[in-house]
């Protein structure tokens, strides 16, 4: 029999999820781990709950399903891009706490960068923006900020790596420092034009390449778990950032083929092919994929707050006890108040792109109760995404799919897909998985295994489980984008 095993380190929680033969998944665990807020804007993880919480989720999996770890064929491994981790390479100790996406600390150090004119030659290099959202800012400040590491970096006796390069070094027992080309793509230090990385970048951010893993295809062979840990040796053989891991688990293998993920955050990411696009608009060039050697490229939107949104209805305001309410209650809302909720809880991202930005509420009454603020909050979502579509229509013209298709949490909520479709006025697709993030990483491994079809024998394994159609009449759905578009402007303005 074949299984194959992904991991799915995300950004609060971590998921093992075991696959069979037929791609179907068969069980799956899952851990949240602590979040740490030293200051204000500043998040961080402990590298030892990310290893910890894989080990346990992994066996859980494995174990509920009846197996032992000899009967996984391969493992693939999925992740939080851009999270930064810098460890000691004889003792596998971390000499920082990681240091996540959201964390804002390194302002400073991109606002100096941008005044020293240096913008140019990362966005050309990298297909990123110099924004404290990637990795590489979060190195320099690691090492600025820790007597003696510059030198121990130098030396050599540093690694710096991804999630997916911290838990690819656990498993393999320190053997492999390695990592795939969509998380390297993440890093801002790595050329994604050249494949490699950029030593003008390294240069200037003082970053020796010492310190870098080795960069792979998505699918290859990056070491075997070592016996000791599961008590079998398993091949790791997939891995791709969350956002890229959702793209392939979509299919969105054609140019023009757009997918967005509704977790946390949410990450539109559409396909372009063989040609890394620069965007006029804000959005990242990044990654999608890369197998055999060549990059396949995809435009990116990401945005902060999706799910996170109806987290905060939930933890923040009380007003809901699960995500699921927020359904009958947008249903509920007076038609006649036009709340407007812009959840720049930690800034804007694209195609705003504005680090210091706080959220704001519009429209309030005295009526204004849960139900206006949990529609406010799921059209939100849609509201942000037309932003990120505007800016792809704007980049590509007629290269931007009409069709979305969609994944992650959030997309269990039909009110939030309907708004997506009415405010967007295109059609959502709606696929029968809905861990297509899990799913894709899955098949890398499969496929590279052997066990797996290949790219368009996966292809035409994705299934629809319910297409959304605009119903919303264009005047009216032009009002309200241009009420929100408003609002962004107002909030960006104080
Ligand atoms: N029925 C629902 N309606 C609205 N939001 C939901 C619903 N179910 C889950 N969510 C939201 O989806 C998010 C969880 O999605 P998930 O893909 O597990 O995220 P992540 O991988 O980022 O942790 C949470 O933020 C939650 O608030
Ligand atoms: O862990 P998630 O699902 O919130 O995804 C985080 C993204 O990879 C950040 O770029």
């Amino acid at each position: 029999m074949t299984y194959i095993l992904a991991i799915d380190q995300g950004t609060t929680s971590t998921r093992a999820i075991v696959f069979d033969a037929q791609m179907k998944i068969v069980t799956s665990a899952q851990e949240e781990f602590k979040q740490h807020f030293p200051a204000s804007g500043w998040v961080e993880h402990d590298p030892i709950d990310l290893w910890t919480t894989t080990l346990s989720t992994c066996k859980a999996a494995v174990a509920d399903a009846g197996l032992t770890m000899g009967d996984i064929t391969a493992i693939g491994i999925t992740n939080q891009r851009e999270t930064t981790l810098v460890w000691d390479r004889q003792t596998g100790e971390p000499v920082h706490n990681a240091i996540v996406w959201q964390d804002r600390r390194t302002a400073d150090i991109c606002r100096i960068l941008k005044t020293e004119g240096h913008e140019p030659l990362i966005t050309e290099t990298t297909g990123l923006l110099l924004d404290p959202y990637f990795s590489s800012t979060k190195v320099k400040w690691i090492l600025d900020h820790n007597e003696g590491l510059h030198a121990r970096a130098r030396l050599g006796q540093l690694a710096f790596g991804t999630v997916d390069s911290w838990l690819i070094w656990n498993l393999t027992g320190g053997k492999r420092h390695v990592t795939d080309a969509t998380n390297a793509a993440r890093t801002m230090l790595y050329d994604i034009h050249k494949g490699k990385w950029s030593s003008r970048i390294c240069d200037l951010l003082d970053i020796p390449q010492a310190m870098l893993p080795e960069v792979l295809d998505c699918a290859a062979d990056f070491g075997t778990t070592d016996a000791g840990i599961f008590g079998a040796e398993v091949p790791i053989l997939g891995v791709a950032g969350d956002q890229q891991a959702a793209t392939i688990g979509n299919a969105c293998f054609e140019p023009g083929m757009l997918k967005s993920t509704y977790g946390t955050g949410c990450f539109a990411l559409l396909n372009t092919g063989d040609t890394p696009v620069t965007s006029k608009n804000r959005l990242l060039t990044t990654i999608g994929y890369q197998l055999d050697g060549k990059p396949t490229y995809a435009l990116e939107g990401a945005i902060f707050i999706a799910g996170a949104v109806v987290q905060w209805l939930r933890d923040g305001l009380g007003i809901i006890e699960n995500a699921s309410e927020t359904q009958a209650l947008a249903e509920q809302a007076d038609k006649a108040q036009d709340l407007i909720l812009v959840p720049a809880f930690t800034g804007l991202g694209a195609p705003y792109w504005a680090p210091d930005c706080r959220g704001a509420v519009y429209g309030l009454t005295r009526g204004s109760g849960p139900a206006e603020f949990a529609r406010a909050a799921l059209e939100s979502v849609g509201f942000q995404t037309r932003d990120l579509l505007e800016a792809m229509h704007g980049d590509m013209g007629e290269g931007a799919d009409a069709k979305l298709r969609v994944d992650g949490g959030m997309t269990a909520s039909d009110w939030a897909m309907q708004f997506l479709a009415d405010i967007t006025g295109a059609p959502v697709d709606r696929p029968t998985v809905l861990e297509s993030t899990a799913l894709g990483v899955a098949w890398l491994a499969g496929m590279r295994a052997g066990v797996y079809p290949d790219q368009d024998g996966f292809a035409a394994t994705w299934a629809l489980d319910r297409t959304f159609e605009p119903k919303m009449q264009e005047p009216f759905r032009e009002d309200k984008y241009a009420a929100w578009k408003r609002a962004v402007q107002a909030t960006l303005s104080v």
